[in-house]
């Protein structure tokens, strides 16, 4: 059904149910009164707030059946059961002779075997004639009593007579019923993201169609009066929004079909009607969330929802807000709202919307793969957020060595461009040097 499981713990903005009802920011220069304030002090950790964002919120409810031709990338409704044996067939995995090992078994000196017949692929083959062999080739189903094939390339022949040479493993070069995978047994379960390997093995499996999840439909926005679409000519003091497309490829490649929402500038009111009029699954903005009075998307989500959590001990990534839209086209829309900074908006989307899309489209969740290489760089930094490095990967000698990938800054695109991977420093990390282990997040198949 839909998707609040358990109502947000938000804070309703006329009643703050905190008896101190604190500043917006830890260090707010400029007070700001009133009830968007109420907001806890303390960032939330990456992990509490992934927790408290996948309770809140389960798979969308359509499945639909899709070819398999279609299938690729689609996220599996229900598991595919193997409806036979893969192999279904005892068979030949290389060109050569069939046999029965036991008439070859413990002999010192080469064995020969009467040829008898000849299966190709393909052939329904008779029982094999005791004491003989029959040619064969790869994919062919072995005749019964046949248990061992002799590759061409070992095999001798004297006319019609097969000469087996000492030392052959019974079952060489055959295929068993079943060892690929057994008739009855979960192949893929429900919760997969289907792949072209997987898509073989359904059609291995003799799957026409597929029940599959509709796919999330994701309402993308920009915000910001400084933002304008590529390929317009940019006034004094604006730039061209970089969040919308960056978005919009990490949602498509997630699966997402996504509904272009535009860019919005920081207009309350204009945000509001924005945001409530649109039409589905999530709702994913960018910028407008930090603490400045320009900063209208908490409180236009606030005031049509409710905002969950807002500012995660993550850097760059920090002011990311997590809430809902009420009365969406299903019920109660989630919202992510993301920081303006590319990099910023990049991490918290690693952190958060990865696993926030991953589970509205009924995907299993799966932690990003990490490996551990070497540091090649100095890095300072204050304890207290998990933080995200942009990091290039060279072999260097035995040793793969993560660098830093240039420009350094949240708002820098270019080293984002040419990261292969982004360095990941735990919370309580005081400094890096190098030579250290390091923790990378490779971004090649991540998205
Ligand atoms: N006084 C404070 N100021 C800021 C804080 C803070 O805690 N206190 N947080 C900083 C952090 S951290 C970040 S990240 C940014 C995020 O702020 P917003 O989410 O409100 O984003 P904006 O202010 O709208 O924009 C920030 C930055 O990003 C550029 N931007 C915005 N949208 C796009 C886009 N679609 N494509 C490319 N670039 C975009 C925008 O021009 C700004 O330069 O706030 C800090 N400030
Ligand atoms: O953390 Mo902001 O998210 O510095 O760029």
């Amino acid at each position: 059904m839909r998707l609040w499981t358990s109502p947000p713990s938000s804070w309703p903005m006329s009643a703050c149910p905190l008896a101190a009802c604190r500043a917006l920011t830890e260090k707010r220069a400029i007070p700001m009164p009133g009830a968007a304030d109420c907001y806890p002090d303390t960032l939330l950790s990456v992990d509490q707030a992934r927790e408290r964002l996948l309770r809140a919120v389960a798979p969308v409810a359509g499945i639909e059946a899709v070819a398999l031709d279609a299938a690729d990338g689609r996220v599996l409704a229900r598991d595919v059961v193997a409806a036979l044996s893969l192999p279904p067939f005892a068979q030949a995995a290389m060109d050569g002779y069939a046999l029965d090992h036991r008439d070859v078994a413990g002999a010192a000196a080469p064995v020969r075997l009467p040829l008898s017949g000849r299966v190709a692929a393909g052939d329904a083959p008779r029982p094999l004639v005791p004491g003989t062999a029959v040619r064969i080739f790869t994919g062919a189903p072995l005749p019964d009593g046949a248990d061992t094939v002799l590759m061409q390339e070992d095999a001798d022949l004297d006319g019609d007579v097969l000469l087996v040479p000492p030392g052959l493993a019974p079952g060489r070069h055959c295929r068993a019923v079943g060892e690929d995978i057994a008739a009855g047994a979960v192949a893929l379960p429900a919760g997969r993201r289907m792949s072209p390997a997987a898509v073989a093995l359904a059609a291995a499996l003799g799957e026409r169609t597929l029940a599959v999840r509709a796919p999330l439909t994701v309402a993308l926005l920009s915000t910001g009066n400084e933002v304008r679409p590529a390929g317009t000519p940019l006034a004094p003091g604006a730039i061209h929004d970089a969040n919308g497309p960056l978005l919009t490829a990490l949602l498509r490649r997630l699966g997402c079909r996504v509904v272009p929402a535009g860019i919005v500038g920081d207009d309350r009111e204009v945000l509001s009607a924005t945001l409530s009029s649109l039409r589905a699954d999530l709702i994913v903005s960018s910028g407008g969330v930090s603490a400045g009075e320009e900063d209208h998307v908490k409180t236009a989500v606030a005031a049509l929802g409710g905002i969950d959590f807002w500012r995660l001990a993550l850097k760059p990534g920090k002011p990311l807000a997590f809430g809902h839209i009420k009365g969406g086209h299903v019920g109660n829309t989630p919202f992510l709202g993301l920081p303006g900074n590319p990099f910023a908006a990049f991490a918290a989307f690693l952190a958060l919307g990865r696993p926030l899309v991953q589970r509205l489209s009924g995907e299993t969740i799966a932690d990003p793969p990490r490996i551990t290489v070497r540091c090649g760089f100095a890095h300072g930094r204050a304890p207290g957020k998990r933080e995200y490095l942009r990091v290039v990967l060279r072999q260097e000698g035995d040793d793969t060595v993560a660098h830093l990938a240039g420009a350094g800054g949240s708002a820098a695109l270019s080293s984002l461009a040419l990261a292969d991977a982004v360095a990941e420093v735990e919370e309580a990390c005081d400094s890096l040097r190098p030579g250290d282990p390091l923790t990378v997040i490779p971004l090649q198949g991540l998205f």
